[in-house]
């Protein structure tokens, strides 16, 4: 479960949100909503301690994310996050097999092969991620994840770069996901998206709107 606790952001004078107060239980898929600039990629940023807010809590199993050191906050991401962005975040000079060895972590015999079956990209493991599409790409980082199992999950717009049928392909695959006990935070424009997820969170209004 991760907690967000009265989060404030502020860039110099403008603050973006103050008082915001969230929890993503394990097994959710939350919908984070709001026009455009309302600061979801930012939050989402926050979460994953890609960037800082100015104030407030974020705890992850008990403790606040924020108070983590370098070690703590990499073993944080290292054991516990996965991440689904706009930038894909694999390595392009790298084979497809090998953005999926980042993930394995300790767990031996994860099923790679599996994974990008699952994806639609059975038997590409030996292509370099730079001679892929963007959707093909966007594919790998959600192979990637199942290789990886976290338990919290932070994707931004993963339908943005996608026809519709992969788009309902990467909502299934995160629901599966969150019923194996993951909690799945989603930034989104897409109202399929929104309506396949159990609950949405509006930015901008800093309370929850339905699903
Ligand atoms: N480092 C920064 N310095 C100043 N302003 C920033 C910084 N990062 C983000 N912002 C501003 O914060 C606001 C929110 O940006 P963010 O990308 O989080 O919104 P969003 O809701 O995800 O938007 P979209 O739906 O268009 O992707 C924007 O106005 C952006 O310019």
């Amino acid at each position: 479960m991760i907690v967000l606790e009265e989060l404030t952001k502020s860039f110099g004078p403008r603050t973006l949100w103050e008082g915001l107060t969230l929890t993503v239980e394990p097994g959710r898929m939350l919908a984070l909503v709001g026009a455009s600039g309302s600061g979801k990629t930012t939050l989402l940023n926050c979460m994953g301690l890609l960037d800082e807010p100015s104030s407030g809590r974020i705890l992850f199993g008990g403790a606040d994310l924020l108070r983590l050191g370098h070690g703590g906050r990499r073993r944080f991401r290292r054991n516990h996050l996965g991440y689904l962005f706009q930038d894909y975040a694999l390595i392009e000079n790298a084979t497809v097999r090998a953005n999926l060895d980042v993930a394995r972590r300790r767990r031996a015999g994860a099923d790679h092969a599996g994974a990008l079956a699952r994806v639609g990209l059975a038997g590409r493991e030996k292509e370099r991620v730079h001679h892929l599409s963007g959707g093909e790409r966007q594919r790998v980082a959600l192979a990637r994840l199942m290789v990886k199992q976290p338990s919290l999950v932070l994707a931004d717009e993963p339908t943005g770069a996608l026809d519709s049928c992969n788009g309902a392909m990467v909502v299934d695959v995160l629901r599966r996901m969150s019923r194996r006990g993951c909690a799945v935070v989603i930034a989104t424009h897409d109202d399929r998206v929104r309506g396949a997820c159990d609950t949405a969170f509006d930015v901008h209004a800093r309370r929850e709107v339905g699903g």
